[in-house]
């Protein structure tokens, strides 16, 4: 047995994965061998889920059927409608209120409990956990605005109905096509600990509606999917200081304040998501309001070239332009993350779907460092 701690499991191999690769160095993400700014420039969401899912890019009529059966997955049922209500009522966060979604969508699944082996079964559910989760999140957030939720358009993809469910409104091409642009930087990344949990969870054969909930779990920290909010958070920060964003960021940096967006566990440069982003960040800026653009390449300039950050390996990551797409697109700030979650969950499937096809229980084991030989005294003694 070896003894080596690894805290935080920092770069232990646990698993083979066809589905994506990251080189932290060279700043390159490929799923199942393809530059994710080829997806992002090429494909839709549901054809990566789709490549994520079955190994290959659908041809047209692969990707009919696919996209068909997705759409007909669509509707949550009234005792779900009903929770989002009262939890928009008691003002829960929609993070909360989605794995609550998600956790509830089980008792409508029509297969029940099938064998935990029956690993088509277990795909078919991912795809009616991924379908409906976009109905429930937007249900929350029209219940939050008093509004009634809106159906879901079958005429419309995954991404486009969304922000129509959102909003009541059919969002112009812009906004859906940049709205699933970001779906598809989302959609998978190695075994992070949103992805980490959902197999620890799988690897006990535990069903897929429990590892999808844990991924939402694990997804809404901080130190993970969180931060895209923490970002959009910090820019409104900065702009009602009135201060010039570089006095700011100087003194959060001088008082050695984390800047959300930065830093990454396996990435030493610049995340290429964060890159794509950064371009739609900026083409919204042109034709909007250029605020939030200006204020994250301040911060990523000084950052970089003042204080060397970038040199050491803290580079922005997905999470830092994200949240001023979403910003110029209208979308409430707490609904980033669960947006994140939205795209990640069908990476969160496909990678425990991929692991119980091999499966072996997640196990590891912690150094005991605490004491040996205690006497035992009992309650009335003690
Ligand atoms: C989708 C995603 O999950 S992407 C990540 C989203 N999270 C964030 O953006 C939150 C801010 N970032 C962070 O907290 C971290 O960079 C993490 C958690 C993402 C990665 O952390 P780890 O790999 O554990 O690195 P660790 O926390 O050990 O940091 C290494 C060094 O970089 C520094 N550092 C890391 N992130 C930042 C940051 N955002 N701002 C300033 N310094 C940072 C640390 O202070 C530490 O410096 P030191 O060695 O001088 O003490
Ligand atoms: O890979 C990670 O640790 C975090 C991340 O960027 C992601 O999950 O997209």
């Amino acid at each position: 047995m070896v003894d080596d701690l690894k805290k935080g499991l920092e770069g232990v191999l646990v698993a083979e994965s066809e589905l994506s690769s990251i080189d932290g160095d060279a700043g390159r993400l490929i799923y199942r061998g393809y530059p994710i700014e080829d997806l992002a420039r090429g494909a839709t969401y549901e054809e990566v889920l789709y490549l994520l899912w079955n190994g290959h890019l659908p041809h047209a009529d692969e990707l009919e059927a696919f996209t068909e059966s997705l759409t007909e997955e669509r509707t949550v049922n009234d005792d779900v409608l009903a929770t989002m209500e009262r939890l928009a009522d008691a003002d829960e966060r929609p993070m909360a209120a989605l794995r609550t979604a998600v956790s509830m969508f089980s008792a409508t699944e029509p297969e029940g409990d099938a064998d935990p082996e029956d690993l088509d079964a277990t795909a078919r559910k991912g795809r009616r956990i991924t379908a409906k989760i976009p109905t429930a999140l937007a249900a929350f957030e029209r219940y939050r605005l008093d509004e009634e939720p809106v159906d879901p358009d079958p005429d419309l993809g995954l991404a486009a109905n969304f922000l129509y469910m959102l909003t009541g409104e059919q969002p112009d091409d812009v906004a859906a096509e940049t709205f699933d642009q970001a779906l598809i930087l989302h959609a998978d990344h190695g075994l992070n600990a949103s992805t980490f949990t959902s197999m620890v969870i799988g690897s006990t054969m535990a069903d897929i509606y429990s590892a999808v909930t844990g991924g939402v779990a694990a997804l809404s920290g901080p130190l993970h999917g969180g931060a895209n909010q923490d970002v959009m958070e910090v820019l409104i920060e900065i702009d009602e200081s009135n201060k010039d964003p570089l006095e700011w960021v100087e003194e959060a940096t001088d008082e050695g304040r984390r800047i959300p967006g930065f830093g990454h566990r396996v990435y030493n440069v610049k995340d290429p998501r964060a890159r794509i982003l950064q371009e739609r960040s900026k083409e919204l800026a042109e034709n909007g309001d250029d605020k939030w653009y200006d204020i994250t390449t301040t911060i990523e300039n000084y950052l970089s070239e003042e204080k060397g950050l970038v040199e050491k390996g803290i580079a922005p990551n997905v999470d830092f332009y994200s949240g001023s797409v979403y910003y110029q697109l209208g979308i409430p700030i707490d609904m980033y993350t669960p947006i994140f979650a939205m795209s990640r969950a069908g990476g969160w499937i496909a990678h425990v779907l991929e692991y119980q096809d091999d499966n072996r229980l997640i196990r590891p084991r912690a150094r005991y460092t605490g004491p040996e030989d205690e006497t035992f005294v009992s309650l009335d003694e003690r």
